[in-house]
């Protein structure tokens, strides 16, 4: 048995400032995908996989018996599945905020949902935010609180901008060109993250009232302007903005960023050579990248790999 893939997403703008209602745009990354499967000899990886799953039923039947107006599964076949060795088939990585958990999430939902939404239907806001809610409630199982974002991408396969908390959409954006010299790129630091602990460190700082006002007036601003910025295809001003939202990432989101890529992301900012914003919710896992000059980028970053998501 092999189930259909779902693939992970990359978070290109948001991250934190969506709990604040900040503008965020989410697309689908196809490099990496998972399928739900089974094999008759299962490797020692899916065993393990496996074993996230059984946990993962548990959970969920907890859920259904205390949310049951939210969603249900076909428990019976889903316990079956899982007992007779089911597994996550995935090339996403774990911790590192392309969305491993989301895409499972969505996997399992497509599979064993019923009245389940399909991407079929006409998708209209409030069964986007319904979707949104199911997927958040299942996902909080792998990272206490979750948005619910990551699975609805996976899910879906297309785009999301996020306007504010309950306001979702489906969007298009600027088709790649394959020989524009701009580009997004991951930058890998080698390092596992984990989300709660970030986003633990992020409330506490919102205590301050100087971190909230740096936030509002201009980490919120800067990523709102890039999200218009990149959906309208204004790639000069997206550049200009992007550099301003490194900028006060690197001052005020240092626990963030790993320490060993403080020097490497000062040097992007100083050179115009390219601009390092989070990936997610930071600590590890992938850092993204925005150049104007992708060869440029790419030699002034001659130590490290990248891995382009977009071109323009
Ligand atoms: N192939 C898999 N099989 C079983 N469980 C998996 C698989 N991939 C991910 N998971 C589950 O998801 C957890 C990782 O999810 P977590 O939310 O911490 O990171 P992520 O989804 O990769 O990153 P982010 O949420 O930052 O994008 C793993 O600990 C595991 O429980
Ligand atoms: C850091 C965060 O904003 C994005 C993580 O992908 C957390 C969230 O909104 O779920």
């Amino acid at each position: 048995m092999k189930g259909p893939l779902f693939y992970s997403k990359i978070l290109l703008f948001g991250e934190y400032g969506i709990i604040r209602d900040s503008k965020g745009l989410s697309i689908p990354y196809n490099f990496y995908n998972g399928a739900l499967k089974k094999d008759a000899n299962p490797s020692a990886e899916a065993i393990q996989s496996n074993g996230h799953l059984k946990r993962f039923v548990t959970y969920l039947e907890q859920l259904q018996k205390e949310q049951p107006n939210l969603v249900t599964f076909d428990l019976v076949t889903l316990n079956n599945d899982v007992q007779t060795g089911m597994y996550f088939d995935s090339s996403i990585p774990q911790g590192y905020g392309v969305g491993s958990s989301g895409a499972l999430v969505a996997a399992i939902y497509d599979k064993y949902a019923q009245h389940k939404i399909t991407v079929l239907e006409n998708l209209t806001r409030e069964k986007l935010l319904t979707l949104k809610t199911i997927f958040s409630q299942m996902e909080s199982f792998f990272h206490g609180k979750s948005s619910g974002l990551d699975p609805l991408n996976s899910y879906l396969s297309i785009p999301i901008l996020i306007n504010s908390k309950d306001n979702i959409e489906a969007t298009g954006i600027p088709t790649q060109s394959f020989d524009g010299k701009g580009a997004v790129f991951l930058l890998d630091s080698g390092i596992v993250g984990e989300t709660a602990p970030m986003v633990n460190i992020f409330m506490e700082n919102l205590k301050d009232k100087g971190f909230r006002a740096m936030l509002k007036n201009q980490f919120v601003k800067y990523t709102d302007a890039c999200v218009e910025n990149f959906l309208g295809g204004d790639m000069n001003s997206l550049f200009e903005n992007t550099k301003k939202l490194s900028k006060v990432v690197l001052n005020n989101f240092k626990p963030m960023i790993p320490e060993q890529f403080h020097g490497i992301w000062q040097k992007g900012i100083d050179s115009n050579d390219y601009y390092l914003k989070l990936c997610g919710s930071g600590g590890g896992g992938y850092i993204l990248g925005f150049t104007q000059d992708l060869e440029r980028a790419k030699e002034s970053l001659k130590d490290y790999k990248l891995e382009v998501v977009y071109q323009f």
